[in-house]
């Protein structure tokens, strides 16, 4: 599957039909401004920095603490989130940024030396307060990628293991729920050593939702499964959190994944949260080079705005004008031109007839690299500028190092920030 990274708002929904309609699954609404059609309880409150709306029909969530770990790194989170019931908040970051630290710290698992965590009405967390919810009282439900499965009970034993304290039938009753609704039935009677990748981590998940959680957590829950036992993991989830209206936060570096199920994202590196907002804004306009790249925006580099006049701005780089859309909040001179691999697109004539598309620069290949079905490529136009395209495009094209080629860019894929 091509490992596209969508640069519009409308193409990360496409994406998103492409990677996990095609198996029928129903779409539900995805952007904020889908979500919204017929709710209004959004503000906009300072959206993007990472204070988000004041939702009414939300489930707000403030993570706000330090946490140094022994050994030196130190995780500084701030996020106050209005959770979508029925949709999921990604974490999205590189390895090492501190999500793990994020999630296991509103779960109980952690302990922040100063700050405040609290989800709807409940202080989980105010170490000024000294305030402490321990984590069996928060109501959580925690997968990660080692489903930590009892190996001498079974699939129903383990999965009715968070059930003690429940009257018997009530217990029974739960667990059948939660093996039901995870398709695990047939394998009630298993121990866990019998079982794939994918049935134990579904284990671990009837075991986590059969507790009834007001949240789930769910840390990078389908690393090391094959891309099959993850797709149908993903449906699972997606149709969970939905018919159960689960608050959800989600961690993952894998934009597949993250595209697939998140509707809200929070970009987190360094143990800060760099950007959030809804899924599709924030990966079609990244607010700092840094985010920028983390979403897996290739190219950006320094530009000068020029000037602003029918509906485009021009910018110089590196000598080249690119005319890129005016979105009227672009107040700035100096500014980092972003533009993602797919959103260029390469041709070996000039073209000369009349296109819609605005910018036409003359490049020439630096560098070629397969990439599964795509070729990634990165051509000099007084720039470095990286384009990728499909096998066949390559082929088509004679791509090799140093030809020359005409690299087309549309208006509103170019993205601009203050420099
Ligand atoms: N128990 C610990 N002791 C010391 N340092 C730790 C501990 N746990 C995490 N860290 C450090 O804290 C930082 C954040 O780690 P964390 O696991 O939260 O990141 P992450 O974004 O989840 O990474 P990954 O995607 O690789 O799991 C890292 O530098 C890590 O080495």
């Amino acid at each position: 599957m091509p490992s596209a990274r969508p640069a519009d708002p409308r193409n990360v929904l496409r994406k998103r039909q492409e990677w996990v309609g095609r198996r029928g699954v129903p779409i539900f609404p995805r952007s904020r401004e889908e979500s919204e059609e017929n709710d209004n309880s959004d503000s906009g409150e300072g959206r993007g920095d990472g204070r988000l709306f004041a939702g009414k029909s939300m489930e707000r969530l403030t993570i706000d603490f330090r946490l140094r770990h022994p050994g030196g790194a130190e995780v500084h989170a701030s996020l106050l989130f209005a959770l979508d019931p029925a949709g999921v908040l990604v974490l999205f970051g590189p390895s090492g940024a501190g999500k793990t630290t994020i999630l296991r710290s509103v779960a109980g698992l952690e302990w922040p030396s100063a700050g405040r965590i609290q989800f709807r009405e409940e202080v989980w967390v105010d170490v000024e307060e000294k305030r402490w919810v321990p984590p069996q009282r928060r109501r959580i439900g925690y997968v990660d990628q080692h489903d930590a499965l009892f190996p001498h009970f079974t699939v129903a034993e383990n999965v009715a293991f968070g059930l003690r304290g429940l009257p018997g039938k009530e217990k029974r009753r739960r667990a059948d729920e939660g093996l039901e609704s995870c398709g695990l039935l047939s394998l009630a009677g298993r121990p866990p050593a019998t079982l794939s990748g994918g049935e134990r981590r579904r284990v671990a998940l009837a075991r986590a939702l059969a507790r009834d959680p007001q949240l789930l957590l769910l840390d990078e829950p389908f690393a090391g499964l094959d891309p099959r036992s993850r797709d149908e993991l993903i449906e699972l989830l997606r149709k969970m959190v939905r018919e159960r209206s689960l608050p959800t936060i989600f961690v993952t570096h894998d934009e597949k994944e993250a595209v697939c199920l998140g509707r809200d994202l929070a970009v987190v590196a360094s143990g800060r949260v760099l950007q959030s907002g809804p899924l599709a804004e924030v990966f079609a306009r990244p607010l700092t080079p840094e985010t920028g790249r983390i979403l897996g925006v290739e190219t950006v580099v320094p530009g000068r705005c020029l000037s602003a006049h029918d509906g485009l701005i021009e910018v110089e780089v590196a000598g080249e004008i690119l005319r890129a859309a005016d979105r009227g909040d672009t107040p700035f001179d100096q500014a980092y031109v972003m533009v993602r691999a797919e959103d260029v697109i390469l041709s070996a004539e000039e073209g000369r007839f009349a296109v819609s598309v605005r910018n036409r620069l003359h490049g020439r290949v630096l560098e070629k690299e397969n990439e599964g079905a795509m070729v990634r490529v990165v051509l000099d136009c007084g720039f470095p500028l990286v384009a990728r395209v499909t096998r066949g495009a390559a082929q088509e094209l004679e791509l090799s190092v140093g030809k020359p080629l005409f690299c087309w860019i549309k208006a509103h894929a170019i993205h601009l920030v203050p420099r």
